[in-house]
């Protein structure tokens, strides 16, 4: 049996000086990024697996962790993409019939470095008044040198000196290296797929394509550095066909050229539909700006509203950053002044807000095929309420007009009055 515990030491650092001591769990070394919290209960093994996480140190809120082991299903990519992990207690032993391993020892052989014992609660206290900030853990050789541990102000030094997140770039460097595709499941002998999708890997989760797979269409996973004449000839002109944004690391303001093919996209007017970085990217591309929250949602109970029914889901999410879009009217694309007529992108709502900070969750656009949530429907892990999202975007493939929002809707933003709803 093994045992994930060690009384080597281990110290996370914050940019501001904060120190947190506990011990080395999973790989020794030195690691830096940006620490977040995740307050989900379950999924530990999505979380870690999840490109979204790419450069960060994340903190479980939830204290016990490792309890299960890992096994070989749950993992949403190929490997682990955590900077760094952060607990307060972690399993001493794993007890799960699916288990085939130790979480610390996984870290460990994916090289992920991280710190347990400590206390996550001040740790996600302070990062909630303080907002998110860079910091680093050292264990082993980096913290210990000839007996002597290294002084904290070196430590603080090597973690200002990493890049902050805000201007990061990142979704080229987990982007797949070969396109591929998942076809689709339970069709008919002989059938004809529902639909084929290109899905744009910005940090693409598993089961993301396999919840298109289920529905009946082929989806080809592409690359991110795929062009708009390469989507467009992976597509059927003549059958329901649409482009699919997925989530992904880094600043959406810094993601040029995922801008530039989505507006590729929008101006041939391919049904379209993107999921958290995929919803900032879309909003971009449309003109609106995005912004850093102070320590953005990260969890798998946020609820939220979709304004096109009135209907509250509790949602799965994992963002820092956000859409900058007026939340209780109906606006005019921004980006449309520098547009000809023949491709203007027209009006456009917040269909979907959050309902803990009104913070926008979901932009549908009236006078194009687009929608986006900043949120994850496919639901690894977390609640099933989103599914019907998948639903959404394969009405809008078979019709290719805009999604139907009811007049009803539309009047509570056309009198600005949409956020009493809530
Ligand atoms: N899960 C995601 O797609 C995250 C999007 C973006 N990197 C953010 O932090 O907001």
């Amino acid at each position: 049996m093994t045992s994930s515990t060690s009384t080597d030491p281990a110290v996370l650092v914050l940019e501001d000086g904060t120190v947190a001591r506990g011990t080395a769990y999973g790989a020794r070394g030195t690691t830096v990024g940006e620490i977040v919290f995740s307050t989900g209960m379950t999924g530990y093994q999505e979380t870690l697996t999840d490109p979204s996480y790419h450069r960060q140190i994340v903190v479980m809120t939830a204290p016990h962790v490792g309890n299960t082991g890992v096994n070989d299903d749950d993992p949403e990519s190929h490997r682990i993409w955590v900077a760094g992990y952060v607990l307060r207690d972690p399993a001493r032993r794993t007890s799960s019939w699916r288990s085939r391993g130790d979480l610390a020892d996984e870290l460990a052989e994916q090289g992920v470095v991280g710190i347990a014992e400590v206390d996550t609660r001040f740790l996600t206290r302070h990062l909630r008044e303080l907002g998110v900030m860079r910091a680093g853990i050292f264990s082993g050789d980096d913290l210990v040198r000839d007996g002597v541990e290294r002084d904290v102000a070196e430590l603080v030094a090597e973690v200002r000196a990493a890049p902050p997140m805000a201007g990061a770039d990142l979704a080229r460097e987990v982007t797949t290296a070969e396109a591929y595709t998942v076809e689709p499941r339970g069709l008919a002998e002989g059938s004809d797929p529902v639909a084929t999708v290109v899905a744009v890997d910005l940090g693409i989760k598993t089961m993301t394509p396999v919840r298109l797979a289920e529905r009946g269409v082929r989806v080809h996973v592409v690359p991110q550095s795929t062009t708009v004449d390469e989507v467009a000839a992976l597509l059927p002109t003549d059958a329901p066909a649409g482009v699919f944004f997925s989530n992904g690391p880094g600043d959406p303001s810094a993601a040029t050229a995922e801008i530039d093919l989505l507006r590729g996209v929008l101006d041939r007017r391919i049904p379209f539909f993107g999921i958290c970085f995929g919803n900032q990217l879309l909003g971009r591309a449309l003109g609106y700006g995005t912004y850093k929250l102070a320590y953005g949602h990260r969890g798998i109970n946020q609820p939220v509203m979709d304004r096109t029914t009135g209907k509250v889901e509790v949602t799965a999410q994992n963002h820092g950053f956000a859409v900058d879009a007026p939340l209780d009217s109906v606006s005019t694309a921004p980006y449309d002044d520098e547009r000809a007529d023949d491709v203007r992108y027209g009006r456009v709502i917040v269909s979907h807000v959050g309902l803990n900070d009104q913070v926008v969750e979901g932009l549908t656009a009236l006078d194009l095929p687009a929608f986006s949530v900043q949120y994850h429907p496919e639901a690894a892990a977390g609640p099933h309420d989103s599914a019907y999202l998948f639903d959404r975007f394969v009405d809008l493939m078979t019709t290719r007009e805009p999604v139907t929002v009811p007049a009803s809707a539309l009047a509570l933003l056309a009198d600005g009055s949409g956020e009493k709803e809530n």
